[in-house]
C-alpha cells in the first residue's frame, strides 16, 4: 500500500481500510469483466442488538461499495436453533453466497459453536470454522478471521518486519486472541498468550515488541505496561457512559487507556478508527478470496 500508515504514532484504520477497500474494488472489478463473476457476502443478524445492527449496516454499505452482491438476512431474537441452522444450511447451498457469517452475539437459545461447525470451510467468511482455525494453525491456506488479518497488518505497516520481535497477546479467543498469534508466529514473532490467569499481566506486557490487546475490559492496559516505542494494537470495542456528552450518552473506548499509552508507545491504534475498520476492510478481502478458490481463479499473489 502506498498510502501513508500513521500520523505521527498513531496509526490511521481509516486510512489503511480506505486503501485495502480499494484495492478489494478494483479486484472485484477485474472479476465481473474477465470471468463474469461477483462476488456475494451474506451476513445473518439473530436479533436485534443495537451494536450488532450498526456493524451489519456498516458491512452491508463497504460490501456494496466493493462491487459486490450484499444479502441480509433477518431473524427473530425468538428463533431456535434449528431455525437458524437451516438458514446456514440454505447459505450453504447458494450460488450467489461466496462467504457469509452469522454475527454475533447470538441469543441463549443458540448454541455460537453449533452455528460455526454448520458453516461450509470454503464460504466461512469469518474463519472461525474449526477446520480454517486448524488449517491455520497448520500452516495451510486458510480463511482467516478478519479482525486478526486487521491488527497484523497494521503492526506490519507501523513496524516493518517483525520477524524476531516478541509480541504479547492479552486474550485467547477463537475470535481474535488464538489466531492473531497464529498470524503473528508466521511472521517469524515470539509469541506470548497471556489472558485474565496470567501472573503479572503487566510484567508480560512491559516485554512486548508488539502488544495486542483482546480482552473486552475497558482501559485494561494502561501506560505503564506498555514498553517505549512498542506497537500496541487495540482490539478493544467497549461502549462506556459519556455523561459529558449528555444523559444517557456513550462512547467508544477499547481495551487501553489511550491517553496513556500514546506517550509511551511507538505507535498505536486508536478506538475508533483502528482495528474495527480493518475488520470490515479484511471481511470485504474475505468474500473475494472465497469467490475466486470456489471458481478456481487465480489471485495475485500480494492480494
Ligand atoms: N460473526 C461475527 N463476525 C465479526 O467480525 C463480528 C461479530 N460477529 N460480532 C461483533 C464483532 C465486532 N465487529 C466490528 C466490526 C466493525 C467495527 C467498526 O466498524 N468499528 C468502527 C466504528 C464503530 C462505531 O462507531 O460503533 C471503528 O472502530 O472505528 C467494529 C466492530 C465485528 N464483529
Amino acid at each position: 500500500m502506498s498510502t501513508s500508515p500513521s500520523n505521527g504514532k498513531i496509526i490511521d484504520g481509516k486510512i489503511i481500510a480506505t486503501a485495502l477497500k480499494a484495492r478489494v474494488a478494483a479486484e472485484v472489478a477485474r472479476l465481473k469483466a474477465e470471468h463474469g463473476l461477483t462476488p456475494g457476502l451474506a451476513v445473518v443478524l439473530v436479533g436485534n442488538d443495537p451494536a450488532s445492527e450498526v456493524y451489519v449496516r456498516n458491512k452491508g454499505i463497504a460490501t456494496v461499495e466493493a462491487g459486490m452482491n450484499s444479502f441480509e438476512y433477518r431473524l427473530p431474537g425468538t428463533a431456535s436453533q434449528d431455525e437458524v441452522l437451516a438458514k446456514v444450511r440454505e447459505l450453504n447451498a447458494d450460488p450467489a453466497v461466496h462467504g457469509f457469517l452469522v454475527q454475533f452475539p447470538v441469543p441463549d437459545q443458540i448454541s455460537q459453536q453449533a452455528v460455526i461447525d454448520a458453516i461450509d470451510p470454503n464460504k466461512d467468511a469469518d474463519g472461525l470454522h474449526p477446520l480454517n482455525a486448524g488449517r491455520l494453525a497448520s500452516g495451510l491456506p486458510a480463511m482467516v478471521p478478519a479482525t486478526p488479518e486487521g491488527c497484523v497488518i497494521m503492526a506490519k505497516l507501523a513496524g516493518g518486519d517483525l520477524s524476531g520481535k516478541h509480541a504479547v497477546v492479552i486474550g485467547r479467543s477463537n475470535l481474535v486472541g488464538k489466531p492473531v498469534a497464529q498470524l503473528l508466529l508466521k511472521e517469524n514473532c515470539t509469541v506470548t498468550i497471556a489472558h485474565s490467569r496470567s501472573h503479572d499481566l503487566p510484567g508480560l506486557a512491559r516485554q512486548a515488541d508488539i502488544l495486542v490487546a483482546a480482552v473486552g475490559r475497558p482501559n485494561m492496559v494502561r501506560g505503564d505496561w506498555v514498553k517505549p516505542g512498542a506497537i500496541v494494537i487495540d482490539v478493544g470495542i467497549n461502549r462506556v457512559p459519556a455523561p459529558e456528552k449528555g444523559e444517557g450518552k456513550t462512547r467508544l473506548v477499547g481495551d487501553v487507556a489511550f491517553d496513556e499509552a500514546v506517550k509511551v508507545a511507538g505507535a498505536i491504534t486508536p478506538v475508533p478508527g483502528g482495528v474495527g475498520l480493518m475488520t470490515v476492510a479484511c471481511l470485504m478481502r474475505n468474500t473475494v478470496i472465497a469467490a475466486c478458490r470456489q471458481n478456481g481463479i487465480a489471485l495475485p499473489k500480494d492480494f
